[in-house]
């Protein structure tokens, strides 16, 4: 097991980009949203960049790009709302599990210690989405960006997932992708691990300065 690992009781496992690459499902949701308003498809080289703070921030992102300005309240909230029909429709069409994520799950859940998903991603996809992949029953609890009352950089649902299993935060491990992940371990007393391959807004994760970065998640177990 990795050092990170040794007194850890619970590991929460961030979703985008640090256990399934969602970017082609999301990007082909973002197109038709942006098509109503007469714009063109950003496409997924684009669309990496601006996943990780929610699915109504991803749509500000898009259309500030498109209008070359932040969007009218009201054209976002169609946008948002075009865009999480089309993405309820077909969550998991080509979103796969990244490398190693298995085989780093099912010793994990094994050796005892609490899994728990803590991810930006509005609540409704979780679950579809874990169940096309594979991997949803080794997770004891999913938390989504509208779960809670805030949602990561804020330590919140880190806090909660920790306090609801007993577990002291010393003893819990972040894993993710992103800054906001990394912000959100160091602020609720979590360790923190990260993955290079995911979305962090073009920018290399080990700025944010986690206490470890491993390749792929088999490097885990
Ligand atoms: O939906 C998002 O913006 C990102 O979700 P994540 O927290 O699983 O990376
Ligand atoms: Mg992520």
């Amino acid at each position: 097991m990795h050092p990170l690992l040794d007194g850890t009781r619970l590991v929460a496992f961030d979703l985008d980009g640090t256990l399934v690459d969602s970017v082609p499902d999301l990007a082909a949701a973002v197109a038709p949203a942006l098509d109503d308003l007469g714009l063109p498809p950003p496409g997924e080289v684009r669309v990496r960049d601006w996943v990780g703070n929610g699915s109504r921030v991803l749509m500000e992102r898009a259309l500030a790009d498109a209008l070359g300005g932040a969007p009218e309240p009201a054209r976002l909230e169609a946008a948002h709302a075009r865009f999480l029909v089309r993405y309820g429709e077909a969550p998991c069409a080509r979103t796969r599990l990244y490398p190693g994520v298995s085989e780093a799950l099912e010793p994990l859940a094994r050796s005892g210690r609490r899994l728990v998903l803590v991810t930006n991603k509005p609540e409704a996809f979780i679950a579809p989405i874990l169940r096309a992949v594979g991997i949803d029953h080794y997770f004891a609890l999913c938390l989504g960006g509208d779960s809670l009352p805030r949602r990561k950089p804020d330590p919140l649902p880190l806090l909660h997932a920790a306090e609801r299993f007993d577990v002291a935060p010393s003893r819990c491990l972040m894993v993710g992708d992103s800054r906001h992940d990394v912000a959100a371990g160091k602020a609720a007393g979590f360790r923190t691990l990260a993955v290079p391959y995911g979305y962090n807004h073009g920018e290399p994760v080990a700025a944010s300065r986690p206490d470890a970065i491993v390749e792929s998640l088999a490097e885990l177990v």
